[in-house]
């Protein structure tokens, strides 16, 4: 079992209580203990009666940083249109603000952090789909292990109001030995997988006829790229449950970042090779990914395919949007900008992809929010020019993207964390699984070989659902 001394809490309540009554609002209180090692998925697990519809797992490709989240203490959402990432931030900053923060360590991604994300299209008329997820979403959670340089910690975020008093610590005290007492007890004994009954491609003919319809456009007029994607609707004989596809994917995906991110009972999960900004300090992190193929049968013929990519005028050209797009979002803020001069090849288990990793210098109290606010979408999920294809994808596709394809991730109370781009994704509805999967389309596209890559794209995720 797994214990903390609660003693020391006692004393910082006390000192919250009387900070929260002082400043007539409610205060944070967030403290970070260091623990022995904790299987992150059975962390997970813990959450999954008590705190279902709440709780949030993160893993970057090399497991720098694991985030699991459980409960929620705050909740940051708006459906807001306009300047909805300085909106996030503002709300985030004045939530932290006279927080009492008790966090001895210097790693990124402990004490108070927010997870979550944005809606692709704010401005993308709405289905039902997508109800239980506002266009800004985020959750500093109650709990949060991070393992991170090897290390483990749990952060614990409580939020106190003036008409508290020391009984809310001895609640939050009990629900937090609960929860490390029941670690490693499976909670939800009956995690056998759901089994898939139905499968249904959504209006593939006419996504095909959107393509061709898009090329034509693209011949003639000022629009360069606009990606298009599709969506591939899922049945099964019982509930799905996150833990249990989490587990799949950690098993079948583990060079991708691996995300959960459960909102009143639904739940969007997925394992995308694809970063979308990362900041560490003064340093910043992105990548161009675009250009895909399939992998080969055997080395021989993966290496070859590989080749084909690498010298494909087609999505050479699709991926050059991208790295000219990034370079520019990235110089409006950082000094320095390094990249390669040719795209190298990113290997995951299904897809190769034409990849150009960019490091960056900014200040170090840069906002990271409002470099994913100047990334997104990137040329790889929306197109070029940026403003137009976001308006033809608005126009004409018949899918709510909801949170594919969009900014996904996290930000510490210092201003550090990454987000990825979030594809290779689905949203579980119980018995339903939503998965979505699109592609780059440029003037000499093929509607046909775009329908294949789409389904290519499908993979990971069908995968893991029991469905390949
Ligand atoms: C849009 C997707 O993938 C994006 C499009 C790619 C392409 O067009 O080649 C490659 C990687 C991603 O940036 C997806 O997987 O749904």
């Amino acid at each position: 079992m797994v214990t903390i001394q609660e003693t020391e809490l006692k004393d910082k309540g006390i000192l919250a209580v009387r900070t929260a009554q002082k400043l007539g609002r409610p205060i944070l209180i967030s403290e970070v203990h260091q623990m022995d090692s904790i299987d992150p998925l059975s962390f997970f697990n813990s959450g999954s009666v008590r705190y279902f519809g709440e709780r949030f797992y993160w893993k970057d490709p090399s497991e720098e940083v694991v985030l699991i989240g459980i409960g929620i203490s705050k909740q940051i959402q708006s459906d807001q249109a306009t300047d909805r990432f300085f909106h996030v931030e503002e709300e985030w900053r004045n939530f932290l603000k006279d927080g009492l923060i008790f966090n001895p360590f210097n790693e990124n991604g402990l004490g108070p952090v927010m997870f979550g994300g944005f809606s692709f299209d704010p401005l993308k008329e709405k289905t039902n789909l997508w109800s239980n997820y506002a266009d800004s979403l985020f959750h500093v959670p109650k709990y949060m292990l991070t393992l991170v340089k090897g290390q483990t910690f749990l952060t614990t975020n409580i939020v106190c109001t003036p008409n508290d008093d020391y009984s809310l610590f001895e609640e939050e005290m009990n629900e937090r030995t609960q929860l490390l007492s029941s670690l490693n007890l499976k909670q939800d004994t009956d995690m056998k997988p759901a089994k898939l009954l139905e499968m249904k491609e959504i209006s593939p003919q006419q996504w095909k006829q959107t393509v061709d319809d898009v090329v034509e456009e693209l011949k003639t007029g000022s629009l360069k790229k606009v990606v298009l994607a599709r969506e591939l609707r899922l049945l099964f004989d019982s509930h799905v449950k996150a833990d249990v596809i989490l587990e799949n994917l950690y098993n079948q995906q583990r060079d991708s970042f691996i995300f959960v991110f459960e909102s009143n009972g639904n739940c969007f999960i997925g394992a995308t090779p694809e970063r979308l900004v990362k900041k560490q300090g003064e340093n910043v992190f992105s990548t161009c990914l675009a250009g895909s193929i399939r992998r080969g049968k055997n080395e021989e013929e993966d290496n070859i395919l590989g080749k084909t990519l690498l010298n494909d005028q087609k999505n050479i050209s699709e991926h050059a949007f991208v790295v000219e797009m990034i370079k520019e979002a990235l110089e409006e803020s950082c000094e320095e900008i390094i990249l390669p001069e040719k795209p190298q090849l990113m290997k995951i288990r299904d897809i190769q992809h034409l990849y150009t990793p960019v490091i960056g210098k900014c200040q170090k109290d840069a906002s990271l929010l409002l470099l994913v606010e100047r990334l997104h979408p990137t040329p790889a999920l929306g197109g070029l020019p940026k403003q137009d294809a976001v308006e033809k994808i608005r126009q004409v596709e018949e899918l709510d993207r909801g949170f594919y394809a969009a900014p996904l991730g996290w930000v510490d109370y210092r201003g550090n964390g990454e987000f990825s781009v979030s594809i290779r994704s689905g949203l579980i509805q119980g018995k339903e699984a939503s998965l979505f999967a699109g592609c780059g389309v440029v003037a000499n596209s093929d509607s046909e070989s775009e329908y294949l890559e789409t389904s290519l794209k499908f993979t990971p995720m069908l995968r893991a659902l029991g469905g390949n």
